[in-house]
């Protein structure tokens, strides 16, 4: 099932910096695993914003839950999610 998420991303300014970094590295690791995978589909930056769409690609809405509330930026993020289906237009077999 496929679902287009939006990431809006609020790190607090007072965070100690090393402990943002270390926040962002394991959340690239764990964002990088998951494309390998096949469930994080795609990632875009939104020009201008520390803000992502991303498509994730999973059995339910159960399975997108536990992937995106345990990202290590979790606790500062906003996330719009939108379940999608099949255009009856698409050209992709794999739109699913
Ligand atoms: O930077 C972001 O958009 C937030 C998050 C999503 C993937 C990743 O590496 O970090």
């Amino acid at each position: 099932m496929l679902f287009h998420v939006r990431m809006d991303v609020n790190i607090p300014h007072d965070l100690d910096p090393i402990r943002a970094d270390e926040l962002k590295r394991v959340e690239r690791e764990r964002a990088q695993a998951l494309q390998k995978q096949g469930k994080w589909r795609h990632l875009w930056r939104i020009a201008g914003q520390y803000s992502n769409v991303s498509i994730f690609d999973v059995a339910d809405a159960q399975e997108l839950h536990d992937l995106v509330s345990t990202l290590p930026l979790f606790p500062f993020m906003d996330i719009a999610v939108t379940p999608l289906c099949r255009h009856p237009s698409s050209i992709h077999q794999d739109d699913r």
